[in-house]
């Protein structure tokens, strides 16, 4: 990692990073200054979204229903599959707040990042201690992305979109199985937003 001058911050994004065991401690002794931005969503939608993330490289994969439950009869989840661990959000900070207090992150939350992405970005600015740069003058809504988009990119002159492997059409999964996940993530969610005091609204 290059060295951060004087007026400079240096960011870092790996995803896996808040489902890894080792990942506090390792940061915690590089630096305990590290501030933590976390952006979720739904467990529920992440689950399946990280399942077509995985069917786009390999169509050959079982069915999301036989991957998430261990057993379908009885309802039981299959917490083992890493598309419904990750999205056991309480668990994995419980497992970050044994080195970092809580004043340390920012809980970004994915729908609002996509409904009001210039408030969400005004949130991380304000935590990152910068001047509020990015606004709503930056984003516009992409009808045919159906996502916000970039209106100028820094140094660019064309709007911009992200990538074609974000924000891709999910597969229609069985409602059932989407009733149980949410059953199944709903103690968790409530547990998280309890730990972080916000209410991101899932259901
Ligand atoms: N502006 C904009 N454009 C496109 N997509 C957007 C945007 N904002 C948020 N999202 C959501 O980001 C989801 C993909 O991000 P990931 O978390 O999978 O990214 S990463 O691979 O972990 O970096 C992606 O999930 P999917 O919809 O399941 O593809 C999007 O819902």
């Amino acid at each position: 990692m290059p060295r951060t001058l004087e007026g400079q911050i240096t960011m870092e994004k790996t995803p896996s990073y808040f489902v890894t065991k080792e990942a506090p401690r390792r940061i915690y002794n590089m630096s305990r200054d590290t501030k933590l931005i976390v952006v979720v969503r739904n467990p529920v939608t992440r689950a399946i979204s990280d399942y077509t993330q995985t069917l786009s490289k390999n169509p050959a994969i079982p069915s999301f229903q036989a991957l998430a439950f261990k057993n379908v009869s009885t309802g039981l989840i299959d917490t083992s599959w890493s598309a419904v661990r990750i999205g056991i959000y309480a668990k994995h900070l419980d497992n970050w707040l044994q080195y970092f207090p809580l004043s340390k992150f920012l809980f970004v939350s994915g729908e609002r990042l996509v409904s009001d992405p210039a408030g969400e970005m005004g949130r991380v600015q304000d935590f990152l201690g910068l001047k509020r740069v990015v606004t709503d003058k930056h984003f516009y809504f992409n009808e045919t992305k159906g996502f916000p988009c970039l209106k100028k990119p820094e140094g660019g002159s064309k709007p911009r979109c992200l990538g074609k492997s974000k924000g891709r059409p999910h597969p229609k999964i069985d409602v059932q199985v989407v009733q149980r996940l949410r059953e199944f993530y709903r103690p968790f969610n409530m547990k998280f937003y309890q730990m972080t005091g916000q209410d991101f609204g899932w259901d």
